[in-house]
């Protein structure tokens, strides 16, 4: 490995660093140059044994702490993240090509976010007492026991923490496998994890391919299954965990909407619009690629748009005047490329973009269409890419049916001056988070996450803790048992 803030072996597990050069080949490649500047290796059927294992040793005893000594250590390895958010945010950088412009304010630091909030709450994860006339029920948040998390490429590092900081603050062990694209953040965090005081065995990484998830998937000590993905995995993870009963969390794909209507403030909504569609390249799951704009005020937004999105800065990633990274990987720039194509074959306006930039790595462009029709194949796959999509309406009406029309649900916004409009709009809209005059904010205090094939279960906020915790119930009876004989 050629940099210095770059882990030391593949794998991460029981409190160490492991390698097993019989594993796969992964080349880590940096997005800006084409230059590899790492290789991992897949885990080997041995590696995810010592992983799973490990976890589940270790989890009984994490239980039996009290939340507060739990909380206490992700709160410390909140503390030695947020210490070394630059040399993290380098090596998100490297890891993912997003500018380090954007990688300092919305990586390692959304990764302590969680560690810290769910640090707080850990020592609060208390039950109920519910009286019964002379008896009574109470109840117990307990663990589920050894959760599996396994993430996609666009944010390594905060979804290691996303799914860390919950599991770990409830009593469970993880074993997480990061997307093979990205491989190098979360075995940072694991270290960090065990430099604040985690216990050996409960935050294991281990690296690899589809195989390797699926292996964690169908192991039979694996109760929970948190998948960051796209939708078609998330349905094969979702019927392999379901065949053994395993619980889970489906953070998946979308097409979402951003409506903006004709009162709207047009300055804002050409920065939610921008915000929604060209942040890390427009490779952010709850982007509102499509983007519904009221007849009366399209070519003003469009004008706006055109001049905004023509002043982003493409260039070295790791210069913080660079505003606009390249895509992750060869790969997803030429899916990309092959989605502009098609909206210029099918018809639709190029307003700017609509190409690779002229220099080296995988740079496209921040791309935008008008006039794009539902039918149209750019309205209606997720494309993962700087490629905005607006579409005309006319009515409230109409625009919340065809907004809604899409098997996807994770993300929907409103740009409204009419707070009463907002409300209602944003009521009707099936998706799981929602923004009204803004986009794309993600705190770890609010839920996310989708629904329809977005996904199921929900990430941060308390809502998360529901999701890695289940409830025990025991009815205690103060008198004498009655019986028919
Ligand atoms: N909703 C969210 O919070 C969220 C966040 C980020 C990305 N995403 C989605 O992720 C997608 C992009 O990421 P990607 O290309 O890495 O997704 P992907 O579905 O190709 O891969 C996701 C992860 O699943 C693993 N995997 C693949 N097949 C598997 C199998 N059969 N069993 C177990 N694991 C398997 C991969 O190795 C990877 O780690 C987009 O669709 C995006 O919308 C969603
Ligand atoms: O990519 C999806 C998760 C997310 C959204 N905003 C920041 N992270």
């Amino acid at each position: 490995m050629t940099h210095p803030a770059q882990p030391t072996a593949s794998h991460f597990i029981n409190g160490a660093y492991v390698e097993d050069t019989s594993g796969t080949e992964i080349p880590v490649i940096y997005a800006a140059t084409g230059e590899r500047i790492a290789t991992v290796h897949a885990a080997t059927p041995d590696i995810v044994e010592q992983a799973l294992s490990s976890a589940k040793a270790a989890q009984k005893e994490w239980a039996k702490m009290t939340g507060t000594e739990r909380g206490r250590i992700l709160r410390r390895a909140a503390d030695i993240i947020r210490d070394r958010n630059h040399e993290l945010s380098v090596l998100e950088t490297y890891d993912t090509g997003k500018p380090l412009q954007e990688t300092l304010v919305a990586d390692a630091t959304s990764g302590a976010d969680a560690l810290e909030y769910f640090g707080g709450l850990a020592g609060s994860l208390t039950g109920e007492h519910i009286p019964m006339g002379e008896d009574w029920v109470y109840t117990v948040r307990e663990p589920l026991g050894l959760c599996v998390g396994i993430g996609a490429w666009n944010y390594p590092t905060q979804i290691a923490c996303w799914k860390g900081a919950p599991a770990l603050a409830c009593g469970n062990a993880m074993v997480f496998k990061p997307s093979e694209t990205t491989p190098l953040c979360a075995l940072k965090v694991a270290e960090i994890l065990h430099e604040a005081g985690l216990p050996a065995g409960l935050y294991n990484v281990i690296q690899g391919m589809g195989e390797v998830g699926g292996a964690l998937v169908t192991d039979p000590r694996v109760d929970k299954v948190s998948l960051t993905g796209s939708v078609p995995t998330g349905k094969k993870v979702y019927a392999a965990a379901a065949s053994g009963m395993k619980h889970v969390t489906m953070e998946l794909g979308g097409k979402s909407p951003l409506i903006i209507f004709d009162d709207a403030d047009i300055d804002n909504a050409v920065g939610g619009a921008i915000n929604g569609n060209f942040y890390s390249s427009g490779q952010v799951c709850s982007n509102g690629t499509r983007v519904f704009v009221h007849k009366n005020i399209k070519e003003e937004f469009l004008k706006s748009l055109a001049e905004r999105t023509n002043n982003a800065i493409l260039g070295n990633p790791l210069d913080e005047e660079t505003n606009f990274g390249p895509m992750v990987t060869e790969n997803q720039m030429n899916i990309v490329l092959g989605y502009i194509e098609k909206g210029k074959a099918e018809g639709a306006r190029l307003i700017c973009g609509g190409e690779r930039a002229d220099m080296d790595g995988y740079y496209i462009k921040p791309t935008v269409f008008a006039d794009v029709t539902d039918d149209m194949v750019i309205a209606q796959e997720e494309i993962f890419g700087p490629v905005m999509a607006v579409l005309d309406f006319e009515t409230e009406e109409e625009v919340i049916a065809r907004a809604n029309a899409t098997e996807f649900g994770l993300s929907a916004g409103v740009f409204t001056n009419d707070l009463s409009r907002a409300h209602r709009v944003i009521g009707q809209m099936e998706a799981g988070s929602c923004f009204i005059n803004s986009y794309n904010d993600a705190p770890v205090e609010a839920p996310f996450g989708g629904v329809k094939a977005s996904g199921v279960g929900r990430e941060n906020s308390k809502e998360a803790i529901n999701h890695f915790s289940q409830v025990k119930s025991v009815y205690v009876r103060m008198g004498d048992v009655e019986a028919a004989f």
